[in-house]
């Protein structure tokens, strides 16, 4: 992801590629030496909240796509960003536009069916599961199911191997794939007696994302403050 985010910036006449930092680098020192004004972060879940609360000292704006973050480290960050107003970090699970559209689609479903479930499916070299975007879409359609008044996912399962049901995430039973071949792809399964609806969203390239990041790093100086997900950034009504 870094060296397509170096490429789609390089190639945008209204930007500049300032540096590249990579594993090992000192964030604070590479900014300060490279003058940016805003940094892009598609690391590693371990490096991630590092990486923006050196970048909020230095006061530059984030747009960061790694996953792996959790509501504390985001409270942090929201925290910190209270100190130094004026900068903004954006935290998106998904750059891609049609990936946020599934999201979106799937929240506004969730309310009708009384089963969801989400696959995930991503190349081998992924290092977290599940990915952000499945956790991002389970907690949006669960919030739409409390929102609505709707029971727990009937499930009557009552013995299974470890695993077999996935992960819970807000009630939400989200399953991971990894297959060698793949890029990145989500399948939102919603059910009710007698019928189904199926969200799919396939990433086939790296480029997919790179509208959404240079939207979001265009955005990003003038909105302080913490925003997660790139949705908040669209016009979605
Ligand atoms: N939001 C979105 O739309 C998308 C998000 N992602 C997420 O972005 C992240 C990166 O994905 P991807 O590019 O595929 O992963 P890669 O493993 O290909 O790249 C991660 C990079 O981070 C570097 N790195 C590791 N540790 C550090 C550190 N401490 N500081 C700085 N850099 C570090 C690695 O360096 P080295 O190789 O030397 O270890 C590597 O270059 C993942 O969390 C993934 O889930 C991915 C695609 C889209
Ligand atoms: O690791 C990836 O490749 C991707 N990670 C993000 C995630 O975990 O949701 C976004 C996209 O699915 C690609």
């Amino acid at each position: 992801m870094g060296r397509t985010v170096c490429a789609a910036v390089e190639s945008a006449v209204d930007l500049r590629l300032a540096g590249a930092l990579d594993a090992g680098d000192d964030v604070a020192a590479g900014v300060a030496a490279s003058g940016a004004r805003v940094a892009v972060d598609f690391t590693v879940p371990d490096a991630t909240e590092a990486n923006v609360h050196s970048l909020i000292d230095a006061g530059v704006h984030a747009v960061v796509g790694t996953t792996g973050w959790t509501a504390e480290s985001l409270g942090r960050v929201r925290d910190h960003l209270t100190d130094v107003p004026g900068v903004g970090v954006l935290v998106a699970p998904n750059f891609a536009l049609g990936a946020v559209l599934a999201m979106r689609f799937a929240a506004q479903a969730a309310r009708y069916f009384e089963s969801a479930e989400v696959v995930e499916l991503h190349h081998p070299d992924k290092v977290d599961a599940p990915s952000g975007t499945a956790r991002h879409t389970a907690q949006a359609i669960a919030a739409a199911r409390a929102d609505a008044g709707l029971d727990a996912v009937p499930d009557a399962t009552a013995t299974a191997l470890a695993g077999a049901r996935g992960a819970d995430v807000d009630g939400i039973r989200v399953h991971s794939v990894r297959l060698r071949g793949l890029v990145a792809h989500e399948e939102i399964l919603l059910g009710n007696r007698g019928e189904q609806l199926t969200i799919r969203h396939d990433s086939f390239d790296r480029v997919s994302f790179m509208p959404g990041v240079l939207l979001a790093v265009r955005a990003i100086e003038s909105r302080p403050g913490l925003t997660v997900g790139l949705e908040h950034l669209l016009d979605l009504g």
